[in-house]
C-alpha cells in the first residue's frame, strides 16, 4: 500500500521505518531529518536495530496514499490536515495522544478518518536516527464523529485482499500494519480507548512534567494523590459524554502504564525540559473543558492545565 507518515518526528519515524519492508512509505516531516533520510536512509536503535529507506519529503501537499498516519503533536493537526486536503488521501488515521485531533482531521478532510493509540515510544536521537525505546501495540477503529468514534457496529471486515471496505478503513490500516509485522488490533469501541489513554496522560504527563520525575515516581510519594485525582476527574467526564470508564479502572490503567514506563521521562516533561510547546490543551485542557460544559467537577486538571499554559506564556518556552 502507499502509505504516508505525515510528522515523521519521534513516533513518525519509528512507523515508516517499521511499515516501510511491506509498503511504499512517504514520510512527510522536516530539515535536518528528512535531507538525512534521503541522503543515509533511517536508522533504528534500542529494541531493533535495523536500517529503512523510505521516500522522504518537506512538503506534505498533493500527496497521493491509501491513509496517511497522523503523527504531528495535536496542536500541528489543523495544518496536516490543510496539507493533506490538497492530496488524494483514501483515508486519515491518527496514532497521537490527546483528545479531538480526529474531530480535527474529520472537520478538513473529505476522507474517512480512523482513530488509533499506541503505547510504541520512539525518540529522535539524531536526524536520521529514531530510537525504539519502547515495545507496545497499536489499536485503531473507525472514526463516526465526535462522541460517537467507534461506538456499536462491526468495524472488523476486510475486502477479499485484507483492505477493509470503503465504510471501514479501520481493519485495511490494521491489516496493513499487521502485514509490516506490527501488531494491531481492530476495537470496536474505540472511545473508550481514547478516553482511558486521554486518563493516562492527563495523570502521567502534567504532574511528571511539572514535578520534573520519571514515570515511576508519579504515583509515589506526594504527587500520588493527584495524579489518581485526575485520572478519575478524566473519567468522570468520560461518564458525563457517554463513554463507560470507570474512575477505579482509569486509575488503575494509569498506574499500571507508569509502572511498566518507569524509567520515561514522559513526552510532557521532555518538552519542558526542552522549553518546547506541550500537548496540555489536547490532554488536561479537554478535560477540563469537557468537564465545564457537563457541569462535572475537574479542579486538578483544571490547575495542571493552568500551570503548563501560564509556563508556555511565560518565560517556558525557547
Ligand atoms: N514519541 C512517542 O513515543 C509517542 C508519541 N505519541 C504521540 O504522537 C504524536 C507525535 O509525537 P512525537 O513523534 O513524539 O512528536 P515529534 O515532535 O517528535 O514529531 C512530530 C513531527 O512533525 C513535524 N511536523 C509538524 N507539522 C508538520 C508539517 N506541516 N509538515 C511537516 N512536518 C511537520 C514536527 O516538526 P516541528 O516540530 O519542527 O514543527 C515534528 O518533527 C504526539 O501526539 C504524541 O503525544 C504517542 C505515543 C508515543
Ligand atoms: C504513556 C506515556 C505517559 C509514556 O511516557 C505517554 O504517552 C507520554 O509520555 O506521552
Amino acid at each position: 500500500m502507499r502509505i504516508v507518515i505525515f510528522g515523521a518526528g519521534s513516533l513518525g519515524s519509528l512507523f515508516g521505518a517499521l511499515l516501510d519492508g511491506a509498503h511504499d512509505v512517504t514520510l512527510v516531516g522536516r530539515d535536518p531529518h528528512i535531507s538525512a533520510v534521503r541522503e543515509h536512509g533511517l536508522r533504528v536503535t534500542g529494541v531493533d536495530d535495523f536500517e529503512a529507506s523510505p521516500a522522504a519529503t518537506t512538503d506534505g501537499t498533493e500527496l497521493d496514499c491509501d491513509f496517511a498516519v497522523v503523527t504531528v503533536k495535536a496542536y500541528d493537526t489543523a495544518g496536516a490536515a490543510r496539507d493533506l486536503a490538497t492530496g488524494d488521501v483514501g483515508a486519515a488515521v491518527s496514532l497521537q495522544n490527546g483528545l479531538g485531533n480526529e474531530a480535527t482531521l474529520a472537520a478538513g478532510l473529505d476522507c474517512p478518518v480512523v482513530a488509533g493509540t499506541t503505547s510504541h515510544g520512539a525518540m529522535l536521537s539524531e536526524p536520521g536516527v529514531v530510537e525504539w525505546t519502547g515495545r507496545g501495540d497499536v489499536v485503531v477503529g473507525a472514526w463516526r464523529g465526535d462522541g460517537a468514534a467507534g461506538e456499536g457496529g462491526d468495524v472488523s471486515r476486510e475486502d477479499e485482499h485484507g483492505r477493509g471496505t470503503a465504510a471501514d478503513p479501520a481493519s485495511g490500516v490494521a491489516a496493513a500494519f499487521r502485514a509490516a509485522s506490527i501488531g494491531a488490533e481492530v476495537e470496536s469501541d474505540i472511545g473508550r480507548r481514547l478516553w482511558r489513554k486521554l486518563a493516562v496522560n492527563a495523570a502521567i504527563n502534567p504532574v511528571s512534567a511539572l514535578a520534573r520525575i520519571r514515570n515511576g515516581r508519579v504515583f509515589e510519594g506526594p504527587t500520588a494523590e493527584y495524579a489518581a485525582r485526575a485520572a478519575r476527574e478524566a473519567a468522570d467526564v468520560a461518564r458525563a459524554e457517554g463513554v463507560d470508564l470507570d474512575a477505579g479502572a482509569a486509575v488503575e490503567a494509569a498506574q499500571t502504564v507508569a509502572r511498566r514506563t518507569a524509567d520515561n521521562r514522559s513526552s510532557m516533561f521532555q518538552d519542558v525540559a526542552a522549553g518546547r510547546r506541550t500537548e496540555i490543551d489536547a490532554v488536561s485542557g479537554v478535560v477540563a473543558e469537557r468537564a465545564d460544559e457537563h457541569g462535572v467537577d475537574a479542579p486538578v486538571n483544571g490547575l495542571l492545565c493552568a500551570l503548563l499554559r501560564g509556563w508556555e506564556a511565560g518565560e517556558g518556552l525557547r
